[in-house]
């Protein structure tokens, strides 16, 4: 059985001390539970303080995005070195937010995703149609073009620690969240992709994540589908009692 993992995304959003507030809050609070697992992705400035204090603990902090070389001249940006050097565990790749406002591709998303396991890093790779293919149908091609792009070249081994987040891009934010059925359906079709491409051992691996509006109130629903074991959450995972609701939905 996978394990259910559920990775808050901070965005832009907190200062330090909200940061280091609610890391004290929620270490403290974890259930003890080995088949959920949860991940906090935070802000840069932030990640030193978190990985600090989830010291002990078993919150795992992820950072939201990395440049894919090692180090070199690109003003303003982040290399996989320094995230490890770090004690960071997982990375944020291809968020839509990434592909929309800052140009990133498919290509750069695998240079990536190669980048975060030469580096032992588990990258948390997002794909996602938006409206206007779905409404046009185009929602499996689309996301089997994302999903075979994305993790062209990695070994089975990779693929499997691979964490894929399907966030349908209308539901990102929004309060519409797609139905679990909807959801599900989009997974299913990525776990058949990820078969495809390397086995039926590591399609029943990969953990598949849903994302867009998830809440208390939704969770439990959306996971108790075949083919959703996690959750990457926005809004609601800002607040320790709302991320904590999260995470023990997982354990259920
Ligand atoms: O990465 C998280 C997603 O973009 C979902 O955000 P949301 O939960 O605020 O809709």
């Amino acid at each position: 059985m996978r394990n259910k993992v559920i990775a808050g995304n901070w965005k832009m959003n907190k200062v330090l001390s909200e940061a280091d507030q609610f890391a004290d809050s929620v270490t403290a609070s974890l259930p003890n539970d080995d088949n959920a697992e949860a991940i906090v992705c935070a802000p840069f400035p932030f990640l030193p303080s978190l990985v600090e204090k989830a010291k002990g603990s078993d919150l795992k902090i992820g950072a939201q995005n990395m440049h894919f070389e090692e180090s070199g001249a690109f003003t303003g940006e982040v290399s996989p070195v320094m995230l490890k050097d770090l004690g960071v565990t997982h990375v944020v790749i291809g968020h839509s937010e990434r592909r929309e406002h800052f140009a990133e591709t498919d290509e750069t998303v695998n240079q990536k995703v190669h980048a975060a396991f030469n580096h032992d890093l588990t990258p948390i790779v997002c794909v996602g149609e938006t409206l206007e293919q779905r409404e046009a149908n185009e929602t499996m091609n689309h996301i089997e073009n994302q999903v075979q792009k994305g993790l062209q070249g990695l070994s089975d081994e990779q693929v499997s620690s691979t964490i894929i987040a399907y966030e349908p891009i209308w539901a990102i934010g929004t309060g519409r969240t797609a139905s679990s059925e909807e959801a599900n359906e989009v997974c299913t079709q990525i776990r058949n992709i990820v078969q495809d491409i390397t086995s039926e051992n590591v399609a029943e691996k990969v953990v598949i994540q849903y994302g867009g509006s998830v809440k208390p109130a939704n969770i439990d629903e959306l996971l108790s589908q075949s083919d959703i074991d996690g959750a990457l959450v926005g809004g609601a995972s800002l607040e320790p009692a709302s991320f904590l609701q999260l995470v023990e939905a997982g354990t259920k």
